[in-house]
């Protein structure tokens, strides 16, 4: 195969995973924005985490949310707990990886928070662990997953949201969550300022 052709599977496949992701996930997607703005309206706020890509998909949405999307509107409350260098190093030296988020999240995270996972396998340990804390807080948590949920899935409870992208390539379900966190930007936006 060229290497153009690669290229083209690459576009073909993501396309694909994109489509299947709309026929199955609007109905899911719309419901976690209503939640998140549920959250906001009562002066709450979003925490987010997730590993390796999926931290830079946390930021991503999180500096969305801080700054702005595609409009002008007031800065929303929203926290990346990926992004913190010497507390991610000091925590997992002193403690244990799979305490990352989930110190962070006793500090920071007060009932009627959302806490924002990303994960596309479900079974990052320090995801999970960040969940329980939420649960612990009275926090709902929205999950971004994919393949066939992992461990998450088990330990979600009925208040949270899962988005399961519906596909087994990491790449494929990363760009997915992207599009949907772009969604929620939107979705939020117009919930909260109108057209
Ligand atoms: O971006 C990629 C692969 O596309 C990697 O950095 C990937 O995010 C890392 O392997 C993560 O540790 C995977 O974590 P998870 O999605 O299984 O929770
Ligand atoms: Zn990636």
């Amino acid at each position: 195969m060229s290497l153009q052709d690669r290229i083209i599977n690459q576009f073909s496949d993501s396309i694909q995973t994109k489509q299947d992701a709309m026929a199955s996930l609007c109905e899911l997607i719309e419901f976690a924005s209503q939640k998140i703005v549920e959250a906001l309206v009562n002066d709450k706020k979003v925490l987010t985490c997730g590993n390796g890509g999926s931290a830079g998909d946390a930021q991503h949405f999180s500096s969305e949310m801080l700054n702005r999307f595609e409009r002008e509107r007031p800065a929303l409350p929203a926290i990346a707990l990926s992004t913190d260098t010497s507390t991610i190093t000091s925590i997992a030296n002193d403690y244990h990886f799979d305490q990352i988020f989930a110190k962070q999240l006793r500090a920071l995270g007060q009932t009627g928070d959302i806490l924002l996972v990303y994960t596309t396998s479900g079974n990052s340990a320090n995801i999970i662990q960040a969940i329980k804390v939420a649960h612990d807080r009275d926090m709902t948590v929205i999950a971004l997953s994919g393949k066939d949920g992992g461990a998450l899935a088990e330990v979600l409870n009925e208040a949270d949201i899962e988005i399961r992208v519906p596909s087994n390539s990491t790449a494929r379900i990363q760009e997915v969550h992207l599009l949907i966190s772009h969604c929620l930007c939107d979705l939020i936006d117009q919930q909260l300022f109108g057209g």
